[in-house]
């Protein structure tokens, strides 16, 4: 139980009240619980503070729209309204003052590609340095402690402060000190992060993505920004990566703000700087500067930008506290992502079989051309489009497929609530005639494809299932079938191998 005061809330009229639980959907109000009213993407929260009301709430967080929509209700409850400009910084600040202080170390990671990977590395070297780490998005809690609710499964890469808070305040009492998290853009805002203290915040990269919910490319970048303008105070640290167009636009904003700045990339002024990188079958072997000295490292990581992502992490977890040299030793320790250029099977041909999340053009097209150089033989790639999302990139993944492999197989990702075959005809339509290879087929069955397009494999070859990476389900209208790449390729080898 706190007070209103010690949430740091006042509100209308000097009103006191006694909170026992915070909820931002009315369906979780319980008696004495504070009920968020947001201003939504599809309603205003406003309109369910009736039924929190009817449940007991105690008090109501809402800006002034919401007061206005629940005026008659308010009035006739003893509940105390708290009115606020901005209600889900406000609901940010208040769950960080709920749950009380999170783990000390904190690094958070923006960008269109390379979060989850940036966010899993720092975990990792953290964890070699034999320190209690998590990493916390799109692939849930991972690490020293997994959250047995996987209360982030039910949410996006960047939860609602709540949650965030409560999974932090919760890995803060399984005794983790270090947590790395994705900060989505979508995340950024609606203030999912705001009540979060930050030792250093990173920049992967920027290009086009979300532009249903941003609308605009600006606005989506700034949104971005906001990680480094508003989360990350001016002690904090910026790692950024200045290999991307916009990353010396980053690196202004950080200076401006009295930020210091690891800048990381292939660019000479770098301070962790990527100065070459040699590809083989297993992985690459990467040469970089730190402040100038010399350092080589192994990484068992198969494409370039998993080492600029890896350089990143470094730079993070620098940038937290650790000495450079422990974690220089670290990276030859570090494992493949899940579900990004993962290495699901090898056939005994030697022919390898990768699972990569490249589900935009831009992705499908590096995860292809970061996959050439360890590859002697011939690329196959498996694409396909997610239903219910931006039609508009079909063709373009199609094409990207035929640009950049050698022989592509169309097949289905997550249809949901669309017909496959019209999803599936899109992205063919984009592979035929985009002026690469005209080795093109359509498998609609997943699995079916993933067994066909392993089967072609010849020494020295390998194939790209792109897509789905760490997924663990297939979503055909409301219904989730179980279904994962990686299980599925490495069952189609021993078929094929006679195993099973
Ligand atoms: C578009 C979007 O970001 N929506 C998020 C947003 O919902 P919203 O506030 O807009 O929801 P709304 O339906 O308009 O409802 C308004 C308010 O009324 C409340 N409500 C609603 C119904 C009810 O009966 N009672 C009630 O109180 C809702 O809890 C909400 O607070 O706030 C909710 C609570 O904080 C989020 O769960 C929800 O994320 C949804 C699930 C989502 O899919 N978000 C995606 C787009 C997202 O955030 N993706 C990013 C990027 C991933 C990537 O990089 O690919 C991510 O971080 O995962
Ligand atoms: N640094 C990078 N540059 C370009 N592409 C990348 C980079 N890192 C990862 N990718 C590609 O993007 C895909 C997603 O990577 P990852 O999951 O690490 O990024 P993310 O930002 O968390 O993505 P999401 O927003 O979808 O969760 C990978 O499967 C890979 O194809
Ligand atoms: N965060 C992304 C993931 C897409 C993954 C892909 N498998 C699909 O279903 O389109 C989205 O929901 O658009
Ligand atoms: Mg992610």
């Amino acid at each position: 139980m706190k007070s209103l005061a010690e949430l740091g809330l006042r509100a209308q009229g000097g009103a006191e009240a006694q909170i026992n639980g915070l909820a931002v959907d009315s369906r979780q109000v319980k008696p004495g619980f504070l009920f968020a009213a947001l201003p939504g993407a599809q309603v205003h929260g406003g309109e369910f503070i009736q039924y929190a009301l009817r449940m007991q709430a105690a008090a109501i967080l809402t800006d002034a729209k919401g007061a206005e929509i629940a005026a008659q209700e308010l009035a006739a409850s003893d509940a105390a309204l708290i009115i606020a400009e901005d209600p889900r910084q406000t609901l940010a600040q208040t769950a960080s003052l709920w749950f009380g202080p999170h783990p000390a170390s904190v690094v958070a990671v923006t960008g269109t590609n390379g979060k989850t990977s940036v966010a899993t590395f720092c975990r990792q070297i953290w964890e070699e340095m034999e320190l209690a780490a998590i990493n916390l998005g799109t692939t849930g809690v991972e690490g020293a402690w997994t959250d047995p609710l996987q209360h982030t499964k039910l949410e996006p890469t960047t939860p609602q402060p709540i949650t965030l808070h409560r999974v932090l305040a919760e890995a803060r009492d399984h005794g983790v000190t270090h947590v790395a998290m994705e900060a989505s853009s979508h995340g950024l805002d609606q203030r999912r992060l705001d009540g979060v203290v930050l030792a250093a915040a990173g920049f992967s990269n920027f290009t086009q993505d979300h532009l249903d919910y941003h609308e605009t490319s600006e606005a989506y970048f700034e949104a971005k920004m906001g990680l480094f303008r508003r989360v990350l105070s001016e002690d904090g640290v910026a790692v950024i990566n200045l290999d991307d167009p916009h990353g010396a636009q980053v690196a202004e904003i950080c200076t401006a703000r009295g930020q210091e700045v690891i800048s990381v990339g292939h660019y000479s002024d770098a301070r962790l700087r990527l100065t070459a990188q040699r590809f083989d079958g297993t992985g690459q072997d990467i040469l970089f500067t730190w402040q100038g000295k010399s350092h080589q490292a192994r990484l068992n990581l198969i494409g370039g930008f998993q080492g600029e992502n890896v350089l990143l992490a470094a730079g993070l977890v620098i940038a937290a506290g650790a000495p450079p040299e422990d974690v220089f030793d670290t990276l030859p320790h570090l494992h493949t992502v899940r579900g990004r250029m993962q290495l699901a099977a090898t056939r005994e041909n030697g022919a390898a079989v990768f699972v990569d999340y490249a589900h935009t053009p831009d992705a499908v097209k590096s995860a292809l051309q970061a996959m050439k150089p360890h590859v002697m033989g011939r690329t196959i790639a498996l694409v396909g489009a997610g239903g219910d999302r931006d039609p508009g990139k079909r063709p373009l993944m199609g094409a990207a497929a035929a640009q950049n492999a050698d022989i592509v197989i169309v097949t289905d990702d997550n249809p949901r609530s669309e017909d496959p075959a019209s999803i599936r005809a899109a992205v063919m339509a984009g592979a035929v005639g985009a002026g690469g290879t005209d080795s093109i087929t359509e498998v609609g069955d997943r699995a079916e494809a993933i067994l066909r397009g392993i089967d072609m494999l010849a020494p020295g070859d390998a194939l790209l299932i792109a897509g789905k990476g760490h997924e663990t389900g297939q979503i055909v209208g409301d219904t989730v079938l179980p279904f994962d790449d990686v299980e599925q390729a490495s069952v189609a080898v021993a078929a094929l191998e006679g195993r099973i």
